[in-house]
Protein backbone atom coordinates (compact mmCIF):
# COMPACT_ATOMS: atom_id res chain seq x y z
CA UNK A 1 0.00 0.00 0.00
CA UNK A 2 1.68 3.61 -0.83
CA UNK A 3 0.56 6.51 1.32
CA UNK A 4 0.79 10.50 0.87
CA UNK A 5 1.65 12.63 3.64
CA UNK A 6 1.37 16.17 2.51
CA UNK A 7 3.03 18.13 5.20
CA UNK A 8 1.36 21.67 4.40
CA UNK A 9 3.75 25.12 5.11
CA UNK A 10 0.50 27.35 6.64
CA UNK A 11 1.84 30.50 7.34
CA UNK A 12 0.44 33.59 7.84
CA UNK A 13 1.05 35.34 4.59
CA UNK A 14 -0.82 33.45 2.18
CA UNK A 15 -4.91 33.42 2.20
CA UNK A 16 -6.62 30.52 2.72
CA UNK A 17 -8.28 30.41 -0.88
CA UNK A 18 -4.84 30.28 -2.10
CA UNK A 19 -4.28 27.49 0.05
CA UNK A 20 -7.38 25.58 -0.55
CA UNK A 21 -6.50 25.81 -4.60
CA UNK A 22 -2.60 24.92 -3.99
CA UNK A 23 -3.82 22.18 -1.49
CA UNK A 24 -6.07 20.55 -4.16
CA UNK A 25 -3.08 20.45 -6.76
CA UNK A 26 -0.97 18.85 -4.90
CA UNK A 27 -3.35 16.45 -3.93
CA UNK A 28 -4.09 15.67 -7.70
CA UNK A 29 -0.21 15.04 -8.56
CA UNK A 30 -0.37 12.12 -6.23
CA UNK A 31 -2.94 9.99 -8.53
CA UNK A 32 -1.63 6.63 -8.27
CA UNK A 33 -1.27 6.29 -4.31
CA UNK A 34 -3.84 4.13 -2.43
CA UNK A 35 -3.92 7.17 0.62
CA UNK A 36 -3.27 11.19 1.00
CA UNK A 37 -3.15 12.33 3.94
CA UNK A 38 -3.59 16.10 4.89
CA UNK A 39 -2.80 18.20 8.47
CA UNK A 40 -5.08 19.49 11.04
CA UNK A 41 -6.71 22.87 10.11
CA UNK A 42 -4.22 23.75 7.48
CA UNK A 43 -6.69 25.97 6.08
CA UNK A 44 -5.96 28.46 9.03
CA UNK A 45 -3.97 26.73 10.77
CA UNK A 46 -4.06 25.26 14.38
CA UNK A 47 -2.96 27.79 16.56
CA UNK A 48 -4.62 30.87 14.63
CA UNK A 49 -7.46 30.89 17.31
CA UNK A 50 -9.34 34.26 15.45
CA UNK A 51 -9.54 32.57 12.22
CA UNK A 52 -11.70 29.81 13.29
CA UNK A 53 -14.67 32.00 13.86
CA UNK A 54 -14.27 33.79 10.36
CA UNK A 55 -13.04 30.76 8.49
CA UNK A 56 -15.62 28.27 10.17
CA UNK A 57 -17.59 25.95 7.48
CA UNK A 58 -20.55 24.08 7.31
CA UNK A 59 -19.69 19.98 6.79
CA UNK A 60 -20.54 20.75 2.87
CA UNK A 61 -18.79 24.00 2.80
CA UNK A 62 -15.72 25.25 0.05
CA UNK A 63 -12.90 22.99 1.80
CA UNK A 64 -15.42 19.86 1.35
CA UNK A 65 -15.81 20.20 -1.91
CA UNK A 66 -12.56 21.53 -3.40
CA UNK A 67 -11.33 18.02 -1.87
CA UNK A 68 -14.29 15.99 -2.84
CA UNK A 69 -13.25 16.82 -6.39
CA UNK A 70 -9.69 16.69 -5.76
CA UNK A 71 -10.09 12.93 -3.84
CA UNK A 72 -12.16 12.06 -7.35
CA UNK A 73 -9.76 13.72 -10.07
CA UNK A 74 -7.23 11.31 -8.20
CA UNK A 75 -8.96 8.52 -7.89
CA UNK A 76 -7.34 8.09 -4.35
CA UNK A 77 -8.70 7.61 -0.92
CA UNK A 78 -8.01 10.89 0.90
CA UNK A 79 -8.02 12.41 4.76
CA UNK A 80 -8.74 15.97 3.70
CA UNK A 81 -7.38 17.02 7.63
CA UNK A 82 -9.53 18.87 9.50
CA UNK A 83 -11.73 22.01 8.80
CA UNK A 84 -12.97 24.60 11.44
CA UNK A 85 -16.80 23.58 11.14
CA UNK A 86 -19.33 25.19 12.67
CA UNK A 87 -22.69 23.59 13.03
CA UNK A 88 -26.43 24.03 12.36
CA UNK A 89 -26.28 24.92 16.31
CA UNK A 90 -23.54 27.60 15.28
CA UNK A 91 -20.97 25.58 17.73
CA UNK A 92 -17.54 24.88 16.90
CA UNK A 93 -15.35 21.75 15.79
CA UNK A 94 -12.69 20.69 14.60
CA UNK A 95 -13.33 17.88 12.06
CA UNK A 96 -11.59 15.42 9.77
CA UNK A 97 -13.19 15.09 6.56
CA UNK A 98 -12.15 11.25 4.63
CA UNK A 99 -13.34 10.83 1.16
CA UNK A 100 -13.15 7.71 -1.21
CA UNK A 101 -11.00 7.90 -4.42
CA UNK A 102 -15.08 8.17 -6.09
CA UNK A 103 -15.22 11.84 -4.04
CA UNK A 104 -17.72 10.91 -1.42
CA UNK A 105 -17.69 11.49 2.55
CA UNK A 106 -16.51 8.32 3.78
CA UNK A 107 -16.07 9.17 7.42
CA UNK A 108 -16.32 13.07 9.70
CA UNK A 109 -14.07 12.65 13.02
CA UNK A 110 -14.69 15.64 15.38
CA UNK A 111 -11.43 16.04 17.60
CA UNK A 112 -12.28 14.60 20.95
CA UNK A 113 -9.17 16.26 23.13
CA UNK A 114 -9.05 19.96 22.48
CA UNK A 115 -5.94 21.83 23.16
CA UNK A 116 -5.49 25.15 25.09
CA UNK A 117 -6.41 24.01 28.51
CA UNK A 118 -8.11 27.51 29.80
CA UNK A 119 -7.88 29.08 26.15
CA UNK A 120 -8.30 29.04 22.12
CA UNK A 121 -9.37 25.61 20.74
CA UNK A 122 -10.72 24.50 24.04
CA UNK A 123 -12.73 27.38 24.50
CA UNK A 124 -13.77 27.76 21.39
CA UNK A 125 -14.78 24.65 20.22
CA UNK A 126 -17.10 21.63 21.21
CA UNK A 127 -15.41 17.92 21.46
CA UNK A 128 -16.06 14.97 19.88
CA UNK A 129 -18.30 12.03 21.51
CA UNK A 130 -17.65 9.51 18.39
CA UNK A 131 -14.88 6.98 17.62
CA UNK A 132 -14.16 6.78 13.61
CA UNK A 133 -13.09 4.28 11.89
CA UNK A 134 -12.75 3.75 8.06
CA UNK A 135 -12.84 0.65 6.24
CA UNK A 136 -10.39 0.67 3.27
CA UNK A 137 -9.69 -2.57 0.82
CA UNK A 138 -6.37 -2.77 2.39
CA UNK A 139 -6.87 -1.58 5.64
CA UNK A 140 -9.03 -0.19 8.50
CA UNK A 141 -8.14 3.11 9.44
CA UNK A 142 -9.07 4.45 12.95
CA UNK A 143 -8.78 7.82 12.60
CA UNK A 144 -7.49 10.84 15.29
CA UNK A 145 -6.47 14.80 15.13
CA UNK A 146 -3.16 15.83 17.21
CA UNK A 147 -3.47 16.10 20.65
CA UNK A 148 -5.75 13.18 20.79
CA UNK A 149 -2.06 11.22 20.51
CA UNK A 150 -1.18 12.41 24.26
CA UNK A 151 -4.28 10.00 24.93
CA UNK A 152 -3.84 6.20 24.63
CA UNK A 153 -7.31 5.04 25.70
CA UNK A 154 -8.35 6.90 22.52
CA UNK A 155 -6.23 4.85 20.54
CA UNK A 156 -7.02 1.22 22.55
CA UNK A 157 -10.62 2.29 21.68
CA UNK A 158 -9.92 2.67 18.21
CA UNK A 159 -8.00 -0.94 17.60
CA UNK A 160 -10.68 -2.71 19.83
CA UNK A 161 -13.25 -1.12 17.12
CA UNK A 162 -10.62 -2.87 14.58
CA UNK A 163 -8.31 0.24 13.83
CA UNK A 164 -5.04 -1.29 12.17
CA UNK A 165 -3.43 2.02 10.79
CA UNK A 166 -3.58 5.11 12.84
CA UNK A 167 -4.03 8.36 11.07
CA UNK A 168 -3.44 11.12 13.14
CA UNK A 169 -3.85 15.00 11.70
CA UNK A 170 -1.58 17.57 13.44
CA UNK A 171 -0.81 21.06 13.70
CA UNK A 172 2.00 20.37 16.11
CA UNK A 173 4.52 22.86 17.56
CA UNK A 174 8.63 22.25 17.08
CA UNK A 175 8.55 23.26 20.78
CA UNK A 176 7.61 20.04 21.57
CA UNK A 177 8.96 18.25 18.68
CA UNK A 178 10.57 15.23 21.25
CA UNK A 179 6.79 14.34 22.39
CA UNK A 180 5.49 13.86 19.00
CA UNK A 181 8.05 11.37 17.69
CA UNK A 182 7.63 9.61 20.92
CA UNK A 183 4.29 9.47 21.44
CA UNK A 184 3.54 8.36 17.30
CA UNK A 185 6.10 5.43 18.01
CA UNK A 186 4.62 4.57 21.54
CA UNK A 187 0.93 4.17 20.12
CA UNK A 188 2.82 2.01 17.15
CA UNK A 189 3.98 -0.44 19.56
CA UNK A 190 1.28 -0.27 21.86
CA UNK A 191 -1.41 -1.04 19.39
CA UNK A 192 0.64 -2.89 17.14
CA UNK A 193 -0.78 -0.56 14.53
CA UNK A 194 0.88 1.74 11.74
CA UNK A 195 0.89 5.33 12.62
CA UNK A 196 0.38 7.89 9.68
CA UNK A 197 0.91 10.95 11.50
CA UNK A 198 1.15 14.05 9.45
CA UNK A 199 1.78 17.82 10.84
CA UNK A 200 2.41 21.34 9.32
CA UNK A 201 5.21 22.77 8.36
CA UNK A 202 6.09 27.14 8.78
CA UNK A 203 5.31 29.23 11.12
CA UNK A 204 1.54 30.67 11.57
CA UNK A 205 0.06 32.72 14.44
CA UNK A 206 3.42 32.74 15.91
CA UNK A 207 4.33 29.37 16.51
CA UNK A 208 6.75 27.57 14.60
CA UNK A 209 5.82 24.21 13.54
CA UNK A 210 7.34 20.80 13.89
CA UNK A 211 6.96 19.09 10.23
CA UNK A 212 8.62 16.03 10.91
CA UNK A 213 5.35 14.24 9.42
CA UNK A 214 6.54 10.15 10.51
CA UNK A 215 4.86 6.87 10.03
CA UNK A 216 5.83 3.94 12.02
CA UNK A 217 5.02 0.43 12.01
CA UNK A 218 3.92 -1.94 13.88
CA UNK A 219 6.91 -2.80 15.37
CA UNK A 220 7.85 0.87 16.35
CA UNK A 221 10.66 1.38 13.42
CA UNK A 222 10.21 4.12 11.99
CA UNK A 223 9.68 3.61 7.73
CA UNK A 224 9.69 7.15 7.10
CA UNK A 225 9.73 10.96 8.41
CA UNK A 226 9.67 14.72 6.72
CA UNK A 227 12.01 17.65 7.46
CA UNK A 228 10.71 21.03 8.79
CA UNK A 229 9.74 22.42 5.39
CA UNK A 230 6.96 21.64 3.27
CA UNK A 231 7.12 18.31 2.07
CA UNK A 232 5.15 15.01 0.61
CA UNK A 233 6.25 12.13 2.33
CA UNK A 234 5.45 9.02 0.18
CA UNK A 235 6.05 5.67 2.03
CA UNK A 236 5.05 1.99 0.50
CA UNK A 237 4.43 -0.33 3.55
CA UNK A 238 2.33 -4.19 3.67
CA UNK A 239 -0.99 -3.80 5.72
CA UNK A 240 -0.58 -7.25 6.61
CA UNK A 241 3.12 -6.40 9.26
CA UNK A 242 0.02 -5.68 11.93
CA UNK A 243 -2.03 -9.06 11.81
CA UNK A 244 1.93 -10.93 12.06
CA UNK A 245 3.29 -8.54 14.54
CA UNK A 246 0.05 -9.16 16.56
CA UNK A 247 0.67 -12.78 15.90
CA UNK A 248 4.25 -13.25 16.81
CA UNK A 249 4.18 -11.00 19.68
CA UNK A 250 0.72 -11.45 20.79
CA UNK A 251 0.83 -8.90 23.79
CA UNK A 252 -2.68 -7.15 23.38
CA UNK A 253 -4.30 -10.32 24.36
CA UNK A 254 -2.78 -10.24 27.83
CA UNK A 255 -4.72 -7.16 28.70
CA UNK A 256 -6.21 -7.14 32.12
CA UNK A 257 -9.66 -5.64 31.98
CA UNK A 258 -11.76 -3.85 34.03
CA UNK A 259 -8.51 -3.06 36.85
CA UNK A 260 -9.97 -2.20 40.14
CA UNK A 261 -8.38 0.55 42.44
CA UNK A 262 -6.75 0.52 45.45
CA UNK A 263 -8.53 0.32 48.77
CA UNK A 264 -7.98 3.14 50.79
N1 LIG B 1 -3.32 21.40 17.81
C1 LIG B 1 -3.02 20.64 18.85
O1 LIG B 1 -3.78 19.75 19.22
C2 LIG B 1 -1.71 20.91 19.50
C3 LIG B 1 -1.28 19.83 20.46
C4 LIG B 1 0.00 20.17 21.15
O2 LIG B 1 0.59 21.20 20.91
C5 LIG B 1 0.54 19.22 22.13
O3 LIG B 1 -0.12 18.23 22.45
O4 LIG B 1 1.65 19.47 22.62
Amino acid sequence: MRASLLQIDVNDGESVDSRRRRVAALVREQAGVDLIVLPELWTTGAFAYESFGTEAESLEGPTFEVMAKAASDAGTWLHAGSIPERDADGTLYNTSLVFTPSGDLAAAYRKIHRFGFDKGEAVLMGAGGELVTVRLPETTLGIATCYDLRFPELFRGLVDAGAETLVLSAGWPERRRSHWTLLAQARAVENQAFVLACGTAGTHADVPQAGHSIVVDPWGEVLAEAGAGEQVLTVDFDPGKVATTREQFPALKDRMLGLTAPRR
